[in-house]
């Protein structure tokens, strides 16, 4: 909810010109826009011509039915969305979601045949086991909810490092995300498991990452086309 409408269509129509300079920079990156519900048609059709996936923020865990005010996820997928964002630390914390929600969110993107991008992360600053505890069991839950053979994306976001001046350091996410990878639950699946990093991330930070994260996941430090575009050249250098 950073942006207005008049002001997401003027991000994607910026974006989308500085990619048409370099095409191939798609190539080497997915590269993904998760707008709110409202402008997320709009977004589609923006970028239809492009390979830049949209996603949506959050969806409903049932398709149909008696549910007013939730977001279906078949709908999402009948107009083009590509990838469902779940268990964001905002809604765990504002909304009270669960991990038993976020599974069965995830159950719903998976069977509508889009990606699951689950939001993972601890509450509190400290060691890398803590960490690794916190989020195990966050991911073992959305595990068990999808097929083995689907693809999932996990945004490791620790949360004391959403809206920070700073993103977490660069060893520590390493260490942290290098243990997610040997979680049983991620590898036993057959289907692609990416793990990016969020929380303060922007410019500079990939090339400190880049052997343990698969991507960055960008908030506030995206919101200019300019550095989100920096960052995708970056990550495609890397
Ligand atoms: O929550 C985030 C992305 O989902 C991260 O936000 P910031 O990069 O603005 O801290």
């Amino acid at each position: 909810m950073y942006f207005s409408a008049a002001r997401t269509r003027q991000y994607v129509d910026e974006l989308v010109q500085l990619l048409s300079k370099s095409p191939e920079l798609l190539d080497d990156v997915d590269v993904f826009i998760i707008p709110d519900h409202i402008t997320l048609t709009s977004v589609v059709a923006q970028l239809k011509r492009t390979k830049i996936l949209t996603g949506a923020q959050d969806a409903f865990y049932e398709d149909s039915g008696a549910y007013t005010g939730e977001v279906s996820p078949q709908v999402l997928a009948e107009v083009g969305c590509r990838i469902i964002e779940l268990g964001h630390a905002e809604r765990r914390r504002i909304f009270g979601e669960t991990d038993e929600d976020a599974a069965k969110k995830a159950a719903a993107a998976a069977r509508n045949g889009m990606i699951p991008l689950v939001c993972i992360g601890e509450r509190t600053q400290g060691q890398v086991t803590i960490a690794v505890e916190e989020c195990r069991s966050q991911v073992e839950a959305v595990m068990a909810a999808v097929p083995d053979d689907t693809e999932v994306i996990l945004a490791y976001e620790p949360v004391w490092a959403i809206g920070a001046k700073e993103p977490a350091g660069a060893e520590y996410v390493v260490n942290v995300v290098r243990d997610i990878r040997t979680l049983d639950c991620v590898q036993r699946r057959k289907g692609i498991t990416r793990i990016l990093y969020g929380g303060s991330a922007g410019p500079g930070l990939f090339e400190k990452l880049k052997g343990g994260l698969d991507g960055l996941f960008l908030g506030r430090f995206g919101h200019d086309p300019a550095q989100f575009y920096k960052t995708l050249q970056e990550i495609a250098s890397a």
